[in-house]
């Protein structure tokens, strides 16, 4: 079951100064920093309510973020919906015949499970899921 909207995924170029424009400007407040390896990016988490703001700058030339901004320019790359059960999701959706992007859980930011669907799958919109324990 879907619970919420997890988090809305920014592509940035510049991290901080996304940072003094979200924090300085808007008045969020940063609450976590990571490097996720595997996903080539930095990222930055700004709550709001229920929900949370995540900035994303690549952390490399040929990651998604760099080729996201390369294509679009900076702005909303992906949303992300929190689920209770993502293996048995992921499942339903594949049987169902939506294109997954990963078949398997990857670690995501914050030790969350995540696991992404192609846009080609949900009327163009990036989707990611993912499980918080
Ligand atoms: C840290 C973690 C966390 O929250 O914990 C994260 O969020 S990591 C967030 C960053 N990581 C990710 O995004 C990982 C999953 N993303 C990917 O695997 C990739 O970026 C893809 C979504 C498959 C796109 O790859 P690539 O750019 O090589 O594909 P492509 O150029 O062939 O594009 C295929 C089609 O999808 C569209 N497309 C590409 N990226 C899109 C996006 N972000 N939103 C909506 N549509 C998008 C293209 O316009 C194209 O449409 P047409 O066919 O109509 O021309
Ligand atoms: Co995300």
């Amino acid at each position: 079951m879907i619970k919420k909207i997890d988090h809305v995924g920014i592509a940035v170029k510049d991290l901080q100064k996304a940072i003094e424009f979200y924090e300085g400007l808007l008045g969020l407040k940063v609450t976590d920093t990571e490097v996720v390896e595997e996903q080539k990016v930095k990222v930055a988490f700004l709550p709001t309510g229920d929900s949370e703001v995540e900035l994303l700058e690549s952390t490399t030339p040929d990651g998604p973020i760099a080729r996201f901004i390369e294509k679009n320019g900076e702005g909303i790359q992906h949303i992300a919906f929190r689920v209770d059960n993502l293996e048995e999701k992921l499942a339903e959706l594949k049987a169902r015949g939506v294109r997954l992007i990963d078949e398997k859980p990857r670690r995501g930011a914050g030790g969350a499970r995540i696991a992404f669907l192609h846009p080609r799958s949900t009327f163009g919109t990036l989707v990611e899921l993912c499980e918080r324990d």
